[in-house]
């Protein structure tokens, strides 16, 4: 296939529709019509091009907590064939400083609040040059004072636009190159009519520095001319009140389970105003059904969908039509997206058998950045092994039961978690709960359920025991129970099982009777 040319839709929309809103940051309430947006970008793609010297290839770091600047940075790099590589505000020094090692940008992009991390940083990795988000700030600056950009530089759709870090929920994190095609066709995609066109209002709140925030469905919104607000940082009584706002006609939503779950705990919750909600998305993680219920009952059948850094990131989505009578489904592929549920053989698994998830299509990365092992072990002839079990029903909806690396073999028994913790999630008082596996003599490995009760309940361990002894398999139950005021979470909200598996694998003497029973 010949490559295409990369075109930029801002550009396109800032002419045809340029009194349009195509952003709104929340925070300092900078409302920009798609020809601002685009005389931004063309400007501040000009400073990074002259006076920054930043080359086609070049990376161009941004640390920032959610602004509509990130999104700008974006653009422009892909104006001057730059690259663009989103942070994440969350980690420290050392794993900053080993990402932007392993990614060497030329220049630094930060806010002002995080400016002693970006510098040291910097400095550490020798990046010569910053630019100062907020009033003041030298973007600002950069951006007035410079000329709009006289030219695109031709890149196309196989060169690399962003190089996005997993957040490492399964091990250091691995740089995934994202082209101009694939985020295309992920735009593509989640562009049909059962997902966004240009009257979508949508509201961000997961991070730009992460897919779920970017590419689902921040980018599609704005490829289809849509509008979106940018949340700074998620908070679950603004969310609510944003969408029950009827000036700002909010149509659309996208969240990781745990967004969810804090909305579903707000107190404002009972009265918020969805009626003009016409997608709620979920996807990320495991979404236990007893909280897909709490929502349907409010009125708002969310529609689950599932995909990766690595794929854009949609790979599997749930039309509103089926969302209730397919509750816990991921849905069916996307347009232009091959799945191929595979044996550990390598052959095809048959309709209800789990298998591991595979996928092919233009919004599959090429790779990783800098690390030829990884790339030779994630792919067999242009398919994407994702990690994840799966299996998909007589009537081709896909069921993501939960990562295999997340799997544990209690007594020659598989457990898969994300099951276990949709039990756990029917009991009124838990607020949130992780299982994972412990190692045990005598049968391989016992699960453990960590669980936080909600603030004004008391749950007590024979209680959750009872539970799970009348809703799931004997080898399924958690042998052992841990109480937490909250579970460890990365960045985007998902819980991260590693410190979990970090603190609690060595079993106590106190468990080792629960374990023996
Ligand atoms: N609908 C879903 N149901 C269950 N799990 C999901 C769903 N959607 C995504 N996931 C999980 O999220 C993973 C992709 O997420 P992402 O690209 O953000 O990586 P991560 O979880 O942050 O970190 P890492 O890549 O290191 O594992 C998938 O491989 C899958 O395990």
């Amino acid at each position: 296939m010949p490559s295409v040319r990369y075109y930029d839709w801002i550009a396109h929309f800032g002419r045809r529709t340029p009194g349009k809103i195509a952003a709104i940051d929340l925070a300092s309430d900078r409302r920009l019509s798609y020809a601002e947006f685009d005389g931004r970008i063309s400007r501040l793609a000009t400073h990074l091009r002259d006076a920054l010297g930043v080359k086609r290839g070049d990376r161009v770091a941004v640390l920032a907590l959610n602004t509509t600047d990130t999104l700008e940075v974006q653009f422009a790099c892909g104006r001057i064939g730059a690259v663009f590589l989103p942070l994440n505000t969350r980690l420290t020094v050392p794993e900053l400083q080993f990402i932007v090692g392993d990614s060497s940008p030329k220049v630094m992009v930060h806010d002002t609040d995080l400016a002693e991390v970006a510098l040291t940083v910097a400095k550490l990795c020798n990046v010569s040059s910053a630019l100062l988000l907020g009033p003041g700030g030298s973007y600002e600056s950069a951006i007035a004072a410079s000329k709009p950009l006289d030219r695109f530089e031709s890149v196309t759709h196989d060169d690399i636009s962003t190089i996005m870090y997993t957040s490492g929920t399964t091990g250091l994190p691995k740089g995934a190159i994202i082209t101009h095609g694939m985020t295309f066709w992920n735009c593509v995609n989640l562009g049909g009519p059962a997902y966004v066109s240009p009257s979508t209002v949508l509201l961000t709140v997961l991070p730009l520095f992460h897919t779920g925030g970017l590419n689902c469905y921040t980018n599609p919104v704005l490829h289809a001319g849509g509008t979106v607000l940018i949340m700074r940082a998620f908070d679950p009584g603004m969310a609510l009140q944003l969408i029950s706002d009827p000036s700002y006609g909010i149509t659309q939503f996208f969240g990781v389970p745990a967004i969810y779950q804090f909305m579903a705990q707000h107190p404002s919750f009972a009265t918020a105003d969805f009626s003009r909600l016409v997608i709620g998305g979920v996807g990320g993680a495991p979404m236990p059904v007893p909280l897909l219920k709490v929502w349907e009952e409010r009125g708002v059948a969310l529609q689950q969908g599932y995909g990766m850094t690595e794929t854009s990131p949609a790979v599997l989505a749930l039309d509103r039509e089926d969302a209730a009578r397919k509750a816990g489904s991921s849905g069916k592929p996307v347009l232009h997206t091959e799945v191929r549920i595979v044996r550990p053989d390598g052959t095809d698994a048959d309709v209800g058998e789990l298998g591991e998830l595979w996928v092919r299509g233009p919004n599959v990365t090429p790779g990783y950045w800098n690390r030829p092992d990884a790339n030779q072990s994630s792919f067999t002839d242009g398919w994407l092994h994702t990690g994840d079990a799966t299996r998909v029903d007589e009537e081709g909806f896909y069921y993501i039961v939960d990562r295999w690396k997340d799997m544990y073999i209690s007594g020659g028994e598989n457990v898969y978690p994300a099951e276990v913790e949709s039990v756990l999630h029917q009991l009124a008082g838990i607020a949130e709960a992780a299982v994972i596996g412990i190692p045990n003599e005598q049968w391989g490995e016992v699960g453990m359920a960590i669980v936080a009760v909600k603030p004004g309940h008391t749950l007590r361990p024979e209680e959750i025991h009872a539970h799970c002894a009348a809703n799931l398999a004997r080898f399924k139950c958690p042998r052992l129970i841990e109480f937490v005021d909250a579970l460890p979470r990365n960045a985007t909200g998902k819980i991260h099982k590693p410190t979990l598996r970090q603190k609690f694998s060595a079993p106590k003497a106190t468990d080792k009777a629960a374990i023996a029973s």
